[in-house]
């Protein structure tokens, strides 16, 4: 599976630490990231992470065009609802395309506990079956 990594500033060290918490499982799938999340994410883990530009600079849209296509089987995006960000068009971009597609999103870690164990589970294998019929 595809998986987009995002996290705002203050919350790129917990996404750091999950991505470690659930190592086993990320080293299984292919992983997509914004600019400087991405880079934390594979000085910190040593994991292959595909990364676009920084939020700012335009990654946000260049997940979504992937979301777009379908290309994309699952967004974890650690937003920061405390501090406003200069590209919240993007952000609510990316995640109104989520909907769209109907791509499991999650936005803190709470939910993102739940997607991963899907995930390992087999929860999310009719994205195999959407991949196939889109072929
Ligand atoms: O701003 C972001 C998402 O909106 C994240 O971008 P960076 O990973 O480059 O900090």
């Amino acid at each position: 599976m595809k998986i987009a990594l995002i996290a705002h500033d203050k919350k790129k060290s917990d996404l750091v630490q999950f991505v470690m918490a659930y190592l086993p499982i990320f080293e299984d799938h292919q992983l997509y990231a914004t600019g400087t999340t991405g880079l934390r994410i594979q000085e910190a883990s040593g994991l292959a992470v595909h990364r676009f530009q920084s939020g700012p600079l335009g990654g946000d849209q260049e997940i979504g065009a992937l979301i777009a296509k379908n290309d994309m089987d699952m967004v974890i995006f650690f937003r920061d609802p405390l501090t406003a960000q200069p590209h919240e068009p993007d952000i609510t971009a990316l995640i109104r395309l989520c909907d769209v597609y109907s791509i499991p999103l999650a936005t803190n870690m709470g939910t993102a506990e739940i997607l991963v164990r899907g995930l390992e589970r087999g929860d999310l294998n009719w994205r195999n079956v959407i991949k196939s019929s889109n072929e």
